[in-house]
């Protein structure tokens, strides 16, 4: 770590970030930061930008305005592996695993381009390769699958290779982009488990875009609400239910009784 940010403890800061298509800005002049070993959860309502802005931030995606700067490295413009090799590994709402593959191999090839520069585009897999590759196996419980074919694997065992793929380049920051989306309740509160465990196996700090008020919850620290681009709220689980922007805009009435039950109910908390 270097720079002012890192000496604050900041893992993410983000000023006033602006990605415009035509005249449309799906993120408008954004600020805010994530600190070190948080779980910071987003939310907010279809088309309010949340993708966009992972795409930002990820490297994805160029910015129309704004400043991105990743433990006190300004990242701004990076291409995304650079941004992954500076510890930023992302997952994505549909699956992104390379089917073709077994689970080891998806693994050992993630940590291969994910950890470092490779300027000879060969999987030429070493130790390191594969000893992250155990590790991440472990850490999401898929051990048992490491021989099966990607395209073999039930929906959430999909979703954890994901996890597992990222968590594989080694990141300091982990984003993640509805990780529990389309999973029944107990498949849910499984991955709520696993992303707990990793957080404080990996010390890492988590940004994590998520529809699910269960979820969401379960894990974060705080919650940013996403509107037309712009931050709508930011702060705690509890403000978020009391915010009258935030039922009016996104929750309604039903999604507040959600939120509340959610509240009350939590059988999971984050570390
Ligand atoms: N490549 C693009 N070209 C034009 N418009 C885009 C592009 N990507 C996103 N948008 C628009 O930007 C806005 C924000 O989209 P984005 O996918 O970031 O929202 P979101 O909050 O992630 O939504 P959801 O919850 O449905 O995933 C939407 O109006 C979307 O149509």
């Amino acid at each position: 770590m270097s720079g002012p940010d890192a000496e604050r403890g900041i893992a993410l800061e983000v000023s006033n970030l602006t990605k415009r298509y035509g005249a449309m800005a799906a993120v408008d002049d954004l600020s805010f930061h994530v600190d070190t070993h948080e779980i910071l959860g987003i939310s907010g309502p279809n088309g309010a930008g949340k993708t966009t802005l992972f795409d930002l931030v990820s490297g994805l995606t160029r910015p129309s305005e704004g400043k991105v700067v990743l433990f006190g490295e300004p990242i701004t413009n990076h291409r995304s592996e650079q941004i992954c090799h500076l510890g930023l590994a992302r997952t994505f709402q549909l699956n992104a695993v390379f089917d073709s593959m077994t689970v080891e191999e998806n693994l050992m090839t993630a940590n291969y381009f994910g950890h470092r520069n490779r300027s000879f585009p060969a999987l030429r897999f070493d130790s390191h390769s594969r000893e992250a590759c155990d590790e991440a196996l472990e850490i999401v419980g898929l051990a048992s699958e490491r021989k099966r074919p990607a395209a073999t694997l039930t929906g959430l065992q999909r979703k954890l290779l994901m996890l597992a793929s990222a968590i594989a380049t080694e990141p300091r920051l982990l984003m993640l982009d509805e990780p529990v989306g389309g999973l029944n309740k107990d498949e849910i509160h499984q991955c709520a488990e696993v992303i707990r465990h990793i957080r404080a196996e990996r010390n890492l700090t988590i940004v994590l875009i998520e529809h699910v008020m269960s979820f969401v919850t379960a894990l974060a620290d705080r919650v940013m609400v996403l509107h037309h681009g712009a931050k709508l709220y930011e702060g705690s689980i509890a403000g978020m239910a009391e915010s009258a922007d935030v039922v009016s805009a996104y929750l309604g009435s039903s999604g507040l009784k959600d939120l509340q039950k959610a509240a009350g109910a939590s059988d999971v908390h984050a570390t």
